[in-house]
């Protein structure tokens, strides 16, 4: 147990007390007694509430159990009634429009993709800070965007044969994007800054410019030599990059070596679901990385390819426009920090009665504390150009909850002596009573939200957790083509527009979930701001840039005033429950599904509880590697459990499936020194028994999320770990 330090009548573990008092209040305006008092007086008032909250949801599911038990045969007019009787469906608010301020153009103005990194991690996450701008070249090069053949693969060497296929690409991204008035880019021989505007010369001689010349709206270097092009499209920017001297550039008859795209124009630091912290010294570590973003002094040292890097925050960037005046454009992607929901406590702090206070409300204290360091400008690396601090809130079940949040969100604001309305809130749309509700959810925050996304992996496992006792639900991949999904995800957009989102806040999709498969992203994921959204989730940089591809094809403006006549209710497809009308699956079928979840869950659980890692790439049966989270984990292990409680599987089955992919996953893992198996002579290891527990207890979880358990085991882990080394 850490050592605590009394303050007023709440006990503060000595490590949060160092880091608040040494790091996070230096340089703040702020007293160290009124912080604590008030800190004090926050979880006083706000802890009851959280807690009742909590059991809020336990007795609605535990009615909704009942109702399914009772209602074998569904009949949605029926379940409707029945949820408008219990409260889990709320009497609609009259209509009204968000009318959030401040909020940062890359945010309201601007539509483009979404990094998400764990905030753990400072070599990952400055990484995602700098991904705002990100190399094509690089991106395309790297992945398997491109059809490949012997010729194209990559080599030891650079490859100018797939090089020439990256600029051909490149080359019709440009024709598509900033078309020439006469001409192709890949006829260009020559870009110049002539009479304040871009030209260029063809290989015939011919010059041209841009059919949209407007769409020049910067340069570096000289007018006749310019280094750098920066154009804008769809309020999205790349630079062209120049230099004749280049081993890329050399082979372009135009000097090209490189195009840059903006990619990330926001990125979530998270605290959530990609973290393992589950004790003081992991909140803390977080609670610095965050620190060090915001006061821009975060570095990371590494080794990387044999040579030792330093990592640090990005300048902006300059450039000057056509009539030669200067202007810069951040360098850094504009940071959201996700802090947790309303589920845990932490024992970072004890309540008067040596209770542990729910880890929200210290989220958002501290959180917001270390944000001020960026919104009083000590840096010049700041975060937002509008003073604002960006929280997305995960996991709220309805209405009362989002209040409870934009409550919370008002008494840190007058703790920290912050304007009204500084924090804003993104609202994650992930639990199934905030989707029935989204509007009122909404307007609880009205006057600072900032984003709502479809968090659609942890919105399936509640989907499975809710609807458990109805039957059978259809196998995983089955899972995106169902009615609910399908309608959640269009009625999330259509509640954004009609409550005002265009151009003032973020409408949202989830999260890309294959890192490595970026052919089928560059595919499929244009769908996202086909659908109306203005940002979605990638898990990496270079996903980031391949993303940002779809927001120069796509204008979401357009698409968004087009969607804003959408008037068809979704409710009664949201909620059809995804139970499979045929349960006859053979056995092949079953075990297969068995055989994949239960894959991941073992391969995301054992560098969980072991290594304290919280997002890993775990390949599934076909070998993809898939990202896991705390949030995939949830869909897996319910998925599992529902199966086991309607006998589709029998728990013996799922058992000894457990201890095959135990095999798998320790053979997958075999190059890792640091590695330990999950079974070791008959001895089941921390992070197998956690992973079990996960399925066989998975309906006697809180909404089925995984939090719990992987806390408790990764805890007996830490412990055992230091009596091995105190022996
Ligand atoms: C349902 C939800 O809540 S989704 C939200 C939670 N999920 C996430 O946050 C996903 C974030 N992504 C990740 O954590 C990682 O990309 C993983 C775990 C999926 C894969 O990680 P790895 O196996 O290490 O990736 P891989 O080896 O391909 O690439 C590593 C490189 O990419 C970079 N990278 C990978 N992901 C990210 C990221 N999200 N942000 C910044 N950089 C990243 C690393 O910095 C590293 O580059 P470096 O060597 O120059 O530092
Ligand atoms: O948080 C994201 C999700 O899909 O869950
Ligand atoms: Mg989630």
């Amino acid at each position: 147990m850490k050592p605590y330090k009394k303050i007023g009548q709440i006990q503060v573990a000595e490590e949060l007390v160092h880091f608040v008092e040494n790091e996070a209040l230096i340089g703040l305006d702020l007293d160290k007694e009124q912080f604590w008092a008030n800190f004090e007086n926050l979880i006083e008032d706000l802890s009851p509430i959280n807690h009742q909250l909590l059991s809020k949801r336990v007795h609605l599911q535990e009615q909704i159990n009942q109702w399914y038990q009772n209602n074998r045969e569904f009949e949605a007019k029926a379940y409707q009634e029945f949820l408008t009787e219990i409260g889990y469906l709320e009497k609609r608010v009259a209509d009204f429009q968000i009318t959030t301020e401040n909020v940062d153009e890359e945010i309201a103005r601007q539509a483009g993709p979404q990094l998400v990194v764990p905030l753990d991690n400072a070599r990952y996450a400055i990484n995602a800070a700098n991904a705002r701008w990100g190399s094509l070249y690089d991106a395309l090069y790297g992945t398997n965007v491109l059809d490949e053949s012997e010729d194209t693969k990559i080599t030891a060497q650079y490859n100018p044969l797939r090089g020439q296929k990256v600029v051909e690409y490149t080359k019709q991204f440009l024709d598509q994007v900033i078309p020439l008035e006469q001409g192709s880019h890949s006829e260009a021989k020559q870009y110049q800054i002539t009479a304040g505007t871009l030209s260029i010369t063809l290989e015939n001689g011919q010059v041209t410019k841009l059919k949209d010349p407007e769409k020049f709206v910067g340069y570096a270097g000289e007018v006749d030599d310019p280094k750098t092009i920066l154009v804008q499209n769809h309020q999205l920017h790349f630079e062209i990059k120049i230099d004749r001297h280049d081993e890329i550039g050399q082979l372009d008859q135009a000097g090209i070596k490189d195009i840059i795209l903006e990619s990330a124009l926001t990125t979530i630091m998270d605290c959530e679901d990609s973290v393992a912290a589950v004790d003081t010294t992991d909140k803390v570590h977080i609670y610095r990385n965050w620190l060090g973003l915001m006061n821009g002094s975060l570095t990371s040292t590494f080794t990387k390819n044999g040579v030792q890097l330093l990592r640090q925050l990005n300048q902006d960037r300059h450039y000057k426009r056509g009539n030669g005046e200067e202007f810069s454009l951040s360098g850094r992607s504009l940071m959201f920090i996700r802090n947790v929901g309303h589920l845990m406590t932490s024992n970072l702090i004890l309540d008067k009665v040596g209770q542990e206070v729910p880890e929200g409300i210290i989220d958002a204290v501290i959180t917001s504390l270390i944000a001020k360091h960026s919104i009083i400008g000590l840096s010049e690396l700041k975060n937002s150009k509008e003073r604002s601090i960006y929280i997305v809130k995960p996991k709220m079940h309805g209405s009362e909850e989002v209040e409870f949040a934009n409550r919370m969100f008002n008494m840190v604001e007058d703790m920290l002596e912050m304007e009204r309305y500084t924090l804003k809130i993104g609202v994650m749309d992930e639990e199934r009573r905030t989707s029935v509700n989204l509007i009122n959810c909404i307007e609880k925050v009205k006057e600072r939200i900032a984003f709502i996304n479809t968090g659609f992996l942890d919105r399936t496992g509640d989907e499975i957790f809710t609807s458990m006792e109805l039957g059978p639900v259809v196998p995983k991949a089955e899972m995106k083509q169902e009615k609910w999904l399908q309608a959640y995800e269009r009625s999330n957009v259509k509640s954004g527009l009609k409550t005002g989102f265009q151009q003032r806040a973020q409408i949202g999709k989830g999260m890309w979930a294959m890192p490595d498969e970026m052919k089928a992203m560059l595919e499929l994921k244009i769908d996202h701001p086909k659908s109306g959204a203005n940002t979605a989730w990638v898990p990496s940089p270079t996903a980031a840039t391949l993303h940002a591809i779809h927001y120069h094809q796509i204008n979401v403006v357009d698409v968004q005033t087009n969607k804003r006549e959408d008037n068809h209710s979704y409710l009664e497809e949201i909620l059809t429950p995804p139970i499979s009308e045929d349960r006859a699956w053979d056995k092949q079928t079953i075990q297969n599904e068995l055989d994949n979840n239960v894959q991941g869950i073992l391969g995301y659980v054992v560098r969980w509880v072991h290594h304290g890692v919280g997002c890993s790439k775990v390949p599934d049966i076909h070998n993809v590697g898939l990202m896991e989270d705390r949030a995939t984990l949830r869909i897996s292990s319910q998925h599992i459990a529902n199966w086991l409680h309607h006998q589709i599987c029998t728990e013996e089955q799922v058992i000894d499936t457990f201890y095959r992919m135990a095999k798998v996953v320790d053979e997958q893992n075999c190059n890792d020194k640091t590695y330990r198996v999950l079974v070791h002579n008959g001895e089941r290891s921390n992070a197998f028994e956690a992973a079990l527990e996960l399925v066989l207890k998975g309906r006697e979880q809180p909404n089925g999320y995984t939090e719990p358990i992987l806390h408790r085991y990764r805890l007996k882990e830490k412990e055992e770990h230091l009596q091995k080394q105190s022996i």
